[in-house]
């Protein structure tokens, strides 16, 4: 093995020379909320795996896998503090303690969630031409690319208008939760093509399991939640760059990010009567916080189609940029905001979210169980059917 990798493996088995910390991670770690599956041998496999790292993956990330290391072998911290002049040491003993009472299978479970986000990318990095974005591989539906502290999410059917098919519902849970573990700064969300998104796949429907379309519908709704929970939870600030025309979910989701910034031509669609259907992504809630209530039920109920300029009066835009100039001026913007300090960042973000996240839950929790009732009914059917068999569209 190359000798540029050997300062960060030794970095990881606690050797304090070799660790250059040049910033100290003040903030605590994202507590994993998916179930503690992770057995000894996939912790080994993990532990493994990152030797195998090609690329340096940065002091926080080290820290973090020291930390959960120690954790997941040792429980709590049990070393005496290190000295202030001790920078290094004192770093590694900060992200210890940092994880507090965590249980060994928890720090055992996320260790190897940090791994596997990591792995990716940094095998693919090796496939990247040198000064090209590091582009992360194994997704059918999306782009993945991670460059200047950004991490940038793209839909990518662009021939069905970026509708959001199953597939591509898990593959943006993925990469989510592998960029809230990663270097970036900042996560944008944006499409490929003429559309920034038409919504939810309306084949999602059609593919009926053994248990008849009641399984369906609680399948989807069980999806759907969980999908919404991931944006709720992101931990980083998440940005829409709305490249053309927002159809339902695409639209809704915007509520739930912390800027969206659209090109002249993109256009807000939230149909949902017209497809028997009821709001979800936390619309419910955040649109009319954000737009008023009467202005909200025009876009979730009546189904007013609002123009770019619209909807940035309206608060669900920032900003409005000509199409024209929008990717220059809106990458120029997110490349400024992904210098700002990390640590600062994240926890600004936290300290907006924090008083929000139960409401948004909860929210989240009822639209899809009454989605899942609209599903089922006549109305929703009809719209789908005619949509599929060409007799309608928006
Ligand atoms: C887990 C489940 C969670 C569910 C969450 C619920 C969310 C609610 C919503 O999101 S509601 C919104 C649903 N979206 C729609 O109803 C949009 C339907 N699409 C259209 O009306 C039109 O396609 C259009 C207005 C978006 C674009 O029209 P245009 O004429 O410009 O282009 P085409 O219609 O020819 O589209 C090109 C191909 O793309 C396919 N396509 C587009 N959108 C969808 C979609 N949402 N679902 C499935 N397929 C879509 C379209 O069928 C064409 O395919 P083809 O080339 O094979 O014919």
């Amino acid at each position: 093995m190359a000798m540029a990798y050997l300062p960060w493996r030794l970095a990881q088995r606690w050797c304090p020379s070799s660790l250059q910390v040049t910033s100290f991670p003040a903030v605590q770690l994202h507590m994993n909320r998916t179930a503690m599956r992770a057995s000894q041998k996939d912790f080994e496999n993990a532990v493994n795996q990152v030797k195998l790292l090609k690329k340096d993956p940065g002091n926080e990330v080290k820290l973090k896998l020291y930390a959960l290391y120690k954790q997941a072998t040792e429980g709590p911290c049990n070393m005496p503090k290190p000295g202030i002049f001790d920078l290094i040491n004192k770093a590694k003993w900060d992200a210890w303690n940092a994880l507090g009472s965590l249980p060994k299978e928890a720090a055992r479970q996320n260790y190897v969630d940090l791994v596997s986000s990591l792995s990716p990318s940094l095998e693919s990095s090796s496939q990247v031409e040198p000064g090209t974005d590091r582009k992360s591989t194994g997704f059918e539906t999306l782009v993945v690319t991670s460059e200047d502290g950004i991490t940038k999410i793209m839909f990518n059917r662009p021939t069905k208008k970026n509708a959001i098919n199953t597939e591509m519902y898990h593959e943006i849970m993925h990469a989510l939760k592998a960029a809230s573990k990663d270097d970036s700064i900042i996560t944008v969300l944006t499409g490929n093509g003429d559309y920034y998104s038409s919504g939810n796949d309306l084949t999602n429907f059609t593919d009926i399991p053994p248990g008849g379309v009641e399984e369906k519908a609680k399948n989807n709704a069980v999806l759907l939640r969980e999908f919404v929970d991931c944006f709720i939870d992101f931990p980083k600030p998440l940005i829409a760059v709305v490249n053309g025309p927002a159809v339902g979910i695409s639209v809704t989701l915007l509520g739930l990010f912390d800027a969206v910034y659209a090109c002249d031509r993109a256009t807000f669609h939230t149909p949902f009567s017209h497809l028997g259907q009821s709001p979800e992504g936390c619309s419910s809630y955040t649109f009319p916080k954000i737009m008023s209530p009467a202005k909200a039920t025009e876009m979730l109920i009546f189904g007013k189609k609002l123009t770019a300029g619209e909807a940035c009066a309206q608060g669900l835009v920032t900003e409005v940029f000509p199409d024209s100039t929008f990717q220059k001026e809106v990458w120029t913007r997110l490349k400024a905001f992904a210098k700002l300090p990390p640590n600062a960042v994240r926890i600004s973000k936290e300290v907006i979210r924090k008083r929000e996240r139960e409401k948004l839950h909860a929210v989240n929790a009822e639209e899809c169980s009454v989605l899942q009732g609209r599903w089922l009914s006549d109305e929703c059917t009809n719209a789908v059917v005619n949509f599929l068999s060409r007799k309608s569209k928006l």
